[in-house]
């Protein structure tokens, strides 16, 4: 049997960390990586044959859990037809008319191939449709990597210990002002000072990617106050939240309208899809209606559109999401309770389907400051332990934990289990 150890020792040779996205790379763990072979439901397979209970769900589009029946058949009746065609297809008006019906603040959209991609294009657009070059964005939260966004960012790129990457040219970087997420009072002395010139604010509406930061009430609306007042254009970053929170993403759960959002993961079942949409107004600028370019040569693909169309008419079914977060309550009470029964100090923080765990002392955390002071070897000891238990968290402090419609009371139980022992042997060491 091949191991892990080995299959990353193999994959090093040739790929950066041996991994295409470093996130992935247990970087500060004790141990390499483990390399899955199969995933069904609720549960991962490694390629040693050991099974774990997976909150990470491919970084969040499995929502109904993995290799759904349902998506898979309607990829595979797809297939045959071919894979790419490189010219408009009768699916992308149905994915069109499936998002804007399910978020109403899109009245257009554009589909993509990733969260990044959507993300840089609605800042393009939002440049361009202001004629102003500022953005907003906020410490810790992480829109993809593209050079304007990776400025003070979460993800791996915080668990690297590098949230400004180089290679973003100074001059590009110094565009983009950042600001304590959480802090409309900071929000708004930055519009008074420069507000005119600033073309958007970009926002992560739950921060999912340093650990599970809900916002604080009056944080959005003030967002969407300072934007109206200044002509800026306010975007969420639905990326993560899209679908999840809420069958209208969190824009439907906090009950605030964007002028722009931005979807990935779950729009795309599992392949590799984003889009970016809102006002007609705005949305008629991009190219051929407008002069603000952006293209792709796979954007819109027949199967990621099928696997994605599928996936969303699954979460439509009544109940859905209030099942969803009503497990991820069970979770997070029952670690709750575990942890302050061995005395650790351990917090969680949920919104919908997505949750946090952060071990520290405080009752709550709000920021960035707040997240990258919890206790990062308490959560490398956990993660580890849990690992053992046959529970796969994120293999980082700063990013959102997904539950799914296939984790059933036993895999919570599980868990919860697992998370016992683990704050058992935290407490003795
Ligand atoms: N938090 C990231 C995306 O949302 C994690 C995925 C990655 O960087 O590979």
């Amino acid at each position: 049997m091949t191991t892990s150890a080995q299959l990353f020792e193999q994959a090093c040779r040739h790929i950066p960390g041996g991994v295409n996205s470093p996130v992935r790379a247990f970087k500060g763990m004790d141990r390499p990586p483990v390399f899955m072979e199969r995933a069904k439901g609720p549960y991962l397979f490694d390629v040693e044959g050991k099974r774990y209970v997976d909150y990470v769900g491919s970084w969040g589009p499995m929502i109904t859990g993995h290799a759904d029946p349902e998506v898979l058949g309607a990829v595979r009746e797809r297939l045959d037809a071919g894979l790419s065609f490189g010219t408009p297809t009768a699916i992308e008006t149905t994915m069109a008319d499936l998002i804007c019906e399910m978020i109403p603040s899109i009245e257009m959209v554009r589909m993509v191939n990733s969260g990044t991609e959507a993300t840089m294009s609605a800042v393009r657009l939002a440049r361009g449709f202001t004629g102003r070059d500022k953005i907003v964005k906020f410490e810790g939260n992480y829109h993809g990597h593209t050079d304007s966004l990776l400025v003070k960012a979460g993800s791996g790129a915080l668990t690297h210990g590098e949230p400004s990457s180089p290679g973003v040219p100074a001059s590009l970087a110094e565009h983009t002002v950042t600001l304590s997420y959480n802090d409309p009072d900071a929000v708004e002395q930055c519009f008074e000072e420069i507000g005119s010139e600033v073309a958007c604010i970009i926002v992560e509406p739950v921060a999912g990617n340093m650990n599970c930061i809900p916002p604080q009430p009056g944080f959005l609306e003030t967002l969407r106050k300072v934007c109206d007042r200044f002509g800026s254009l306010l975007i969420f970053d639905e990326v993560m939240t899209g679908f999840r929170v809420a069958l209208g993403g969190a824009q439907a759960h906090y009950g605030i309208e964007p002028d722009l959002t931005c979807l990935g993961k779950i729009v795309g079942g599992g392949m590799p899809v984003g889009a970016f949409g809102g006002r007609r107004e705005i949305m008629e600028v991009v190219s051929p209606l407008g002069p603000v370019y952006q293209a792709g040569t796979l954007s819109g693909n027949p199967l990621a559109m099928t696997a994605g169309i599928t996936l969303l008419n699954k979460l439509r079914q009544p109940g859905f999401h209030d099942a969803l977060a009503q497990r991820v309550e069970t979770l997070c009470h029952g670690l709750q309770e575990r942890a302050d029964a061995a005395g650790i100090d351990m917090i969680t923080q949920r919104a919908g389907g997505m949750f946090g765990i952060f071990f520290t002392g405080q009752s709550r955390v709000d920021n960035f400051a707040q997240a990258t002071a919890c206790d990062g070897d308490a959560f490398r000891r956990f993660f580890s332990a849990m690992l053992d238990e046959g529970v796969y968290l994120a293999p980082s402090a700063f990013e959102a934990g997904f539950m799914s419609s296939a984790h059933a009371p036993e895999d919570i139980q599980l868990t919860l289990d697992g998370a016992e022992k683990a704050f058992v042997a935290m407490q003795h060491a």
